[in-house]
């Protein structure tokens, strides 16, 4: 990409959004456009065909989603399905209507089989039922990869999709009830602690176990594949570790100093048993995760906090 190119960030205030807009701020790039959802929805297709006709990207990141965690997922079952569908297919049909050079799609590890082999290898994709709780957006995220290749065979398109595994960091999610797990155990553990709570409740059995990638980590690795990678079909992004649900409830316990009681809600949903991705593909290309798992929690931790106290003080 040269350093002048246009390049839209689709999503650039989300988590994942926001760290490949500071990545390519960083690597000295100077024609971003950004757009927030208030100024271009892009489930309204005649908007986004206007919105591209006017500024002819010439790359694309399509970061912009409906996302959540388990509960949400399992809630908006709808939305879920219907706003992914929607801005995938409004933002990569007008990417090919107006030429742009290169588009990265951001899919999911949830897009594998609930019982796939692990570590979960590109190959698994469609070949057993999917985690019922995230099925409908597993199901949309599957139709953008699929949208992606069916592009780039009919016309020739270069446009790649990406699977990170589970992602944390600056400007996540933190809603006691829609978020991921790890902001959501933050969050809940920071209150206890402050409110001197006897005990502070996981959702679930504890037994899962999920792959943990720091948000800029994840940038990282789109900005290099948007660089090296031109192939059809996906390539998982991640770290190749993971750790249970309750192993990680006792890290971040410890990480935000609280000293209560764990239990555990089992009325709650657990979701895939496990969801380690095989990062071999990548590896292969000589990229590896830099930032290990306590010490994000920690940057994330500060993030939160001084976003808690932005707030406190307005
Ligand atoms: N978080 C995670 O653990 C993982 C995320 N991913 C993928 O990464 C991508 C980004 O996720 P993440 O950054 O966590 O999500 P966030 O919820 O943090 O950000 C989502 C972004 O999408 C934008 N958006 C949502 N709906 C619309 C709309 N109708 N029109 C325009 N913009 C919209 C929002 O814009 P605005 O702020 O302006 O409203 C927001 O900036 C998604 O594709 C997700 O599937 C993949 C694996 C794991
Ligand atoms: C990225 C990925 O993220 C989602 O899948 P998920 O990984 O299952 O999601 P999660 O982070 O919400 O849960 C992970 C595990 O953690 C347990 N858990 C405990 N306590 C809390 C808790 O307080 N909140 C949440 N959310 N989970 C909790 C929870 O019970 C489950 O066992 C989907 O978006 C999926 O589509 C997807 O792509």
């Amino acid at each position: 990409m040269e350093k002048n190119a246009k390049i839209y960030i689709a999503g650039h205030r989300g988590m994942v959004g926001s760290a490949i807009h500071r990545k390519l701020v960083k690597e000295g790039f100077t024609n971003i456009i950004t757009r927030t959802s208030a100024e271009l929805d892009l489930r309204d297709q005649q908007a986004v065909t206007s919105f591209f006709e006017e500024n002819k990207p010439d790359y694309v990141f399509l970061a912009a989603a409906k996302v959540g965690g388990i509960v949400a997922n399992n809630t908006y079952r709808g939305e879920f399905l219907y706003e992914n569908l929607q801005i995938q297919n409004n933002v990569v049909h007008s990417s090919h209507a107006t030429g742009v050079k290169k588009l990265m799609f951001l899919g999911s590890s949830c897009i594998y089989p609930k019982m796939a082999p692990q570590p979960l290898k590109e190959e698994y994709l469609l070949t057993g039922p999917l985690e019922p709780t995230n099925e409908p957006y597993a199901i949309a995220k599957i139709a953008g990869i699929k949208l992606c290749d069916a592009y780039r065979m009919q016309y020739g398109c270069n446009y790649i999709s990406v699977m990170p595994t589970n992602l944390y960091g600056y400007n996540d999610n933190y809603h006691p009830q829609n978020s991921h797990v790890l902001p959501a155990l933050i969050r809940r553990f920071h209150e206890a602690k402050e409110g001197n709570a006897e005990s502070v409740t996981i959702w679930g059995t504890g037994t899962p176990r999920r792959e943990f990638l720091f948000a800029d980590d994840l940038a990282d690795a789109c900005y290099y594949l948007m660089q090296e990678y031109d192939e059809e079909g996906l390539i998982n992004i991640g770290t190749g570790e993971d750790i249970s649900i309750r192993d990680l409830a006792y890290l971040i316990k410890d990480i935000t100093g609280y000293t209560g009681k764990i239990d555990f809600d089992e009325s709650k949903p657990d979701g895939t048993p496990r969801k380690l991705m095989d990062v071999s593909k990548l590896a292969s290309r000589g990229w590896k995760y830099k930032v290990e798992l306590a010490e994000g929690i920690k940057l994330a931790y500060a993030d939160f906090l001084d976003k808690q106290s932005a707030t406190t003080v307005q």
